[in-house]
């Protein structure tokens, strides 16, 4: 990648379909004169930065292919912190393809790689890390929790609380340093207090670690299934918790034979629900590949309800269901039917409800909710994503280490080892400490245009 290449690239949807406007972003040394020169403008050729021209494209022979507005952006004021023109044309989708060609038609530009623009407001100094990744779960954010999280992080929360952090552990490493060098002329060190100060840096990242993981299933969504034995009503509490008659229901055990998906939100947290068909034994062909399926579902979801019938009370059969779940995977014991008289439960269940009526609804969205982490979130604004999470973790670990190197009464210059190496993990957060690596890991997840 060189950074002295014009970059180009539509940087609205790029999915087949239409938008009313679409619009072309380019950065680079050439971009002014590629705007200039694609672009145009009757009359009011001289315009001046975060100004709007009005203008035409044409192609090689003169004809217009669009009819457009030019907005031109000097670098350092810009997005990228380089010269940007954006083309704001009509969202058809051949339209928008031809005025890109005819951008990167012009010397010196090529298209631009996924986050390349992102990438260059990072390596220019305009956004840090963690704020460029922000954007990126912005764009990704599919219910209003994933994006108020993510506007957290381009507000620049995280990037404050993990450099106040480091900033602490510098002061700290000047500190030693100073005693390594110059151990006669400097008063002694309190060894008690930066022992505390180490432990609350630990303790504070741990924190963020913990809060990050929680706030994880509010980002990306959490696979709900619905499991039990046939008529204990899952596809009636799936239609409930949908909203809609998303599932065949029937009086007759063995209604639902395939996998079936329902995406819903509950409290801003994206959750599909997955309908399973009744496992019990049959000769049903069809119905045993159905339940091969609910099996699987049943051992690859982030979350099992395993419903039953609470006027039938507990059988045998759900006892074995139970069983099956894998012991890593969190669960909710649902007794439904709770309108008729209730059966024997001897097995406590965590919630009784009614698919049919409504009642006790409630109560499984919050069972739901604590179970997979995402209750009592509502506080939790600094949401560290998985990268952030290793590297504090990292840091963390490191100065778990110079506590015990602190205990066992070795000299200060056993300490700055592990010190750094916190210290670097942090600056890998933000960005402070920039490699090759981090930039391919952060941008190439990227969409393009961003
Ligand atoms: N058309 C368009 N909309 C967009 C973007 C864009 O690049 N183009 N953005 C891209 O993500 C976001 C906005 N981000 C931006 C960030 C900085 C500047 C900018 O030019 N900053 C200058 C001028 C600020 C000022 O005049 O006060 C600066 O900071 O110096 C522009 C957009 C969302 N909407
Ligand atoms: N009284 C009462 N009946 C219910 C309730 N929920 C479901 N039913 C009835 O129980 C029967 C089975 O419901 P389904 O939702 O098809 O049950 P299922 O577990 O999906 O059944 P399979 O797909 O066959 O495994 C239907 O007749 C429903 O109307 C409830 O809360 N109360
Ligand atoms: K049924
Ligand atoms: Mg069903």
């Amino acid at each position: 990648m060189n950074a002295s290449d014009t970059i180009a690239a539509v940087a609205t949807a790029v999915a087949p379909g239409q938008g009313g406007i679409a619009v072309v972003r380019v950065s680079g040394p050439a971009a002014e004169a590629t705007g200039r020169s694609v672009v145009h403008c009757p009359g009011r050729q001289v315009c001046g930065s975060h100004r709007v021209m009005y203008g035409h494209v044409i192609d090689g022979e003169g004809r217009r292919l669009d009819e457009v507005l030019l907005l031109l952006m000097r670098g350092p004021r810009s997005f990228t912190g380089e010269d940007v023109v954006e083309i704001h044309c009509h969202g058809g989708v051949v339209a928008v393809q031809q005025v890109l060609e005819r951008v990167l038609a012009h010397p010196g530009v090529r298209r631009a790689l996924p986050g390349e623009f992102s990438q260059r407001a990072v390596l220019n100094g305009r956004l840090d890390l963690t704020r460029a990744e922000a954007v990126s779960e912005l764009v990704a954010a599919r219910s209003r929790r994933a994006a108020e999280l993510a506007m957290a992080g381009l507000d620049g929360g995280i990037q404050a609380k993990i450099t106040a952090l480091r900033e602490r552990l510098l002061d700290q490493l000047t500190e030693l340093e100073a005693r390594v060098d110059f151990e006669e002329d400097l008063p002694p060190l309190d060894g008690d207090a930066l022992l505390d100060g180490l432990q609350q840096v630990r303790q504070a990242l741990l924190t963020l670690v913990a809060d990050g993981e929680r706030a994880d299933a509010l980002r990306s969504g959490l696979r709900v299934a619905l499991v039990g034995r046939p008529n204990v009503g899952k596809s009636s509490l799936l239609n409930r918790l949908s909203r809609r008659e998303r599932a065949i229901v029937t009086e007759l055990p063995g209604t639902t034979r395939d996998l079936l998906e329902s995406e819903i939100v509950l409290e801003g947290v994206p959750i599909t629900l997955l309908d399973t068909a009744g496992i019990r034994s049959t000769d049903d062909a069809v119905e045993q590949l159905g339940i091969a399926r609910s099996e699987e579902a049943l051992a690859t979801a982030d979350v099992v309800l395993l419903v039953l019938d609470g006027h039938a009370g507990w059988t045998a059969e759900d006892a074995a269901l139970l069983a099956r779940i894998p012991e890593h995977i969190p669960r909710i014991l649902v007794a439904n039917k709770a309108d008729l008289p209730a059966g024997a439960l001897p097995q406590p269940v965590d919630v009784q409800l009614s698919a049919l009526e409504g009642t006790g609804e409630e109560d499984l969205v919050q069972a739901l909710l604590e179970r997979c982490g995402a209750a009592g979130t509502e506080g939790v604004l600094l949401a560290l994503n998985e990268r952030q999470r290793d590297l504090a973790a990292t840091a963390a670990a490191a100065l778990g280490r110079s506590q015990e190197v602190a205990a066992q009464q070795l000299p200060w210059d056993f300490w700055t080892i592990d010190l750094r190496e916190a210290i670097r993990a942090l600056g890998e957060i933000t960005g402070e400490e920039l490699t090759e690596a981090v930039l391919d890991r952060v941008f190439s997840r990227f969409c393009i245009g961003k």
